[in-house]
């Protein structure tokens, strides 16, 4: 073993703090960069690089978002049993920048795009190596996670425990800053045009930069190499652990009568065979593992935010008058919060708290953390029922919705059998969708002689029914039945001009066609219409979510496109994003109270050689939850958002009071103070005991002893 061990080496400091934790919170930040960065922008990779459906690309997602926090198990026991922290953040941190490269190669669409038209030609390439590029970031950055929080942990001597608490603050600080940069920048980078033979959304370039900030991570991390301290791994501990605790289930079962007396707890049934200090110090690992068993239901609300919430933010009106916020960037509101909240809580708040006599404990900010996060999921869910009162009355699934939309010379009476009567203007369209619970319908026209068609509706469906210059061709077209997705506008075009037209960015229409939809960002756009020679600007300002018909009259060139009409077929989102705020300080709130105050007190409450294991056990928490957001998906929703948002809230409230009495039974320990209290009773010198221990986990003991008895030193 080559690590110094702890209490060997005296660290250089700084206003009190090793001067090494500067390099381990400069490491996080980079690689929380690399990571949300990368994450940022995966949804709209998989969706319109690899063009998979929505579906598809969040279930990956989140499988990808489930399996970064199951790994941390795997880094745990290398840390622990094999390689020690340090090392083990080198070596992953170069698995994570290779899988970083990896993913950023499997982005360049110009590797397989033999015929030049913008697109791979051979997906499965980009899907094996951006698969292969997933599973090693999530190797990666899932392995390294517990090590790091850890690892700076290891760095503070016993006098400094103040410091200690301070630096879980500035860590997660360090995470947010690093997912905050990110988030904002790598959109923009993907929005940027390149490539070489043609240019498309540049992915290489935001996975590319997520990439380098990786290996700057490392470069920083190794940088600061001689300043650390560094923990000795102690043998194959999670083995040991396994055996031990399989040796107490099977002794408990061989002695289950009565007439054997009861032991304290049921670990002491491996008194026989194993060491007192592995049984205690397993002992102190089960009890925050038990505890950490209703945590997870923290995670599955915390994690919609990126889907749900987002989801919601994009039937919402981002127009902030300064500034336009799209719906994805509403996610940023949660670091920035980050930022504020974990230093006044610190610095005002608990201190505040403790100064009113009141003992705010660590379970007891978590359990207000659950709460907070139950809030915010009630507010949400006040928001959803607000937006649904502006939203469309879409279809339902037995149902058929159509629109009228008149674009021949004069005003027609349109009749719909059996008994719907409309009148339209010319250039005009019925004033909302009328819903039929059949689909065959006729359509009678009071024209000279009259026009009769018989259409079939689409089932489910929203459609228009265009009457062109020569109504005996009117025909059927389908109108979109959902909010456009992220916020965008649906926006068509029916040529009511007499020849072929050419339209910025869309294909020429011919006459009395109808184009399919485009969508449009917020904001004003401008579009010219031509016709060999002749042209006109049409401009028109967009807001979030909207649907629109534009008319093109005949007259279209003779008056400067003046007489374009249009035809709202769903209305522009109304509710303002600025009412997710109060659920987005609820959720953050209850973030630094269960999140923050969790990391602090994984560490506290962990044996020396255990650190890194209860840490993976507090990052898998947040896996099972992420795993119970891709279950509910699957499952299907309930009919109203509202609903499932307030069946959450109300899930998570009794979780916290699960979890509030789970503990008010727990006592805090100090893992170092019982340790050296065993190796008391057991009569050895720290040093001796230490020695002790290794090289009994370097035995095999399955090969010693058959019967499973022996005797230990006590
Ligand atoms: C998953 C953790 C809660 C943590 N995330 C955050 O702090 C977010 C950005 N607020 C992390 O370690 O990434």
């Amino acid at each position: 073993m080559d690590e110094t061990t702890k209490k060997k080496k005296k660290t250089a400091e700084c206003c009190g703090y090793p001067i090494s934790i500067f390099f381990i919170v400069v490491n996080e930040f980079c690689e929380r960069f690399s990571y949300y960065g990368m994450r940022a922008v995966l949804v709209l990779y998989f969706r319109y690089f690899l063009l998979w459906d929505d579906d598809l690309a969040t279930s990956i997602y989140h499988a990808f978002v489930a399996l970064c926090y199951l790994t941390p198990i795997l880094g745990a026991i290398i840390a622990d049993s094999w390689l020690g922290k340090f090392k083990t953040i080198i070596y992953l941190s170069i698995v994570y920048a290779i899988g970083q490269v990896t993913m950023a190669i499997s982005t360049i669409h110009d590797i397989t795009d033999a015929n030049r038209d913008g697109t791979p030609d051979n997906f499965t390439f980009h899907i094996a190596l951006s698969m292969l590029g997933l599973i090693l970031i999530a190797l990666g950055t899932g392995g390294i996670k517990p090590c790091v929080a850890a690892f700076g942990g290891d760095q503070f001597q016993e006098h400094q425990s103040r410091q200690l608490n301070t630096f879980f603050s500035v860590f997660y600080l360090c995470i947010n800053a690093g997912s905050l940069l990110s988030t904002l920048i790598t959109p923009v980078l993907r929005a940027q045009e390149c490539g070489i033979h043609t240019q498309q959304q540049c992915y290489p370039l935001a996975f590319g930069v997520p990439a380098v900030l990786m290996v700057i991570s490392l470069v920083v991390f190794i940088a600061g190499s001689g300043m650390y301290v560094k923990t000795d791994p102690e043998g194959n501990i999670m083995w040991s652990v396994c055996k031990c605790i399989g040796f107490a289930i099977k002794n408990r079962f061989r002695h289950r009568s009565s007439s054997y007396p009861k032991r304290e707890h049921w670990m002491d049934w491996a008194n026989e065979k194993y060491d007192k200090l592995l049984i205690a110090q397993i002992k102190m690992v089960l009890k925050v593992l038990f505890l950490y068993i209703p945590l997870p239901m923290f995670w599955t609300l915390f994690d919609q935010k990126g889907s749900r919430w987002t989801l919601q933010a994009t039937t919402m009106s981002g127009d902030f008058g300064a500034f336009i916020l799209q719906p994805d960037q509403m996610q940023t509101v949660n670091p920035i919060l980050i930022l504020t909240l974990v230093p006044i809580m610190d610095r005002l708040i608990f201190p505040l708290i403790q100064k009113c006599g009141l003992n705010f404990s660590p379970l007891k900010r978590m359990t207000v953390g659950m709460l907070f996060a139950a809030m915010a999921f009630v507010s949400a869910a006040l928001v959803q029922i607000e937006i649904d009162k502006t939203l469309p009355n879409f279809p339902s699934s037995s149902e058929s919705q159509l629109k009228v939309v008149n674009t021949y010379s004069t005003t027609l009476n349109v009749t719909i059998s059996p008994n719907e009567h409309l009148l339209i203007e010319s250039f005009g369209s019925s004033a909302d969708y009328v819903t039929f619970d059949h689909q065959d319908i006729t359509v009678s026209l009071n024209t000279n002689p009259v026009i009769t068609k018989a259409f079939s509706l689409i089932k489910g469906g929203r459609q228009t029914l265009i009457i062109p210059s020569d109504p005996t061709v009117m025909y059927l077209k389908e109108d979109v039945k959902s909010k456009p997705r992220e916020g965008k506008n649906a926006i068509r075009f029916v040529n009511g001009y007499t020849a072929d037209l050419n339209i910025t960015n869309l294909d020429s229409i011919e006459p009395s066609a109808t184009t399919n939809y485009t969508l449009v960002n917020q904001g004003k756009r401008d579009f010219v219409l031509r016709h060999g020679e002749q042209w006109c600007e049409f401009s028109r300002k967009f807001g979030f979510g909207a649907s629109y018909t534009f008319l093109i009259p005949s007259t279209v060139f003779s008056d400067d496109c003046e007489s374009i009409t249009e035809v709202e077929d769903m209305k522009p989102n109304s509710v303002h994003m600025a009412l997710q705020i109060p659920q987005y300080f609820l959720i953050t709130t209850g973030e630094v109270m269960f999140s923050v105050t969790g990391l602090q007190f994984s560490y506290s409450q962990a044996p020396k050689n255990m650190k890194s294991v209860l840490q993976a056990g507090w990052l898998c928490t947040n896996a099972v939850g992420n795993i119970i957001v891709l279950i509910v998906a699957e499952l299907g929703k309930l009919p109203k958002q509202w609903a499932e948002y307030l069946l959450f809230a109300s899930l998570l409230v009794a979780v916290s009071i699960i979890f509030s009495i789970m503990a008010y039974f727990y006592t805090y320990i100090d893992p170092a103070e019982i340790e050296a209290q065993v190796r008391k009773e057991q009569g050895l010198e720290p040093e001796e005991m230490e020695k002790e221990t290794i090289e009994m986990e370097e035995k095999d003991e399955d090969q010693k002893n058959e019967q499973g008895v022996k005797q230990t030193k006590i």
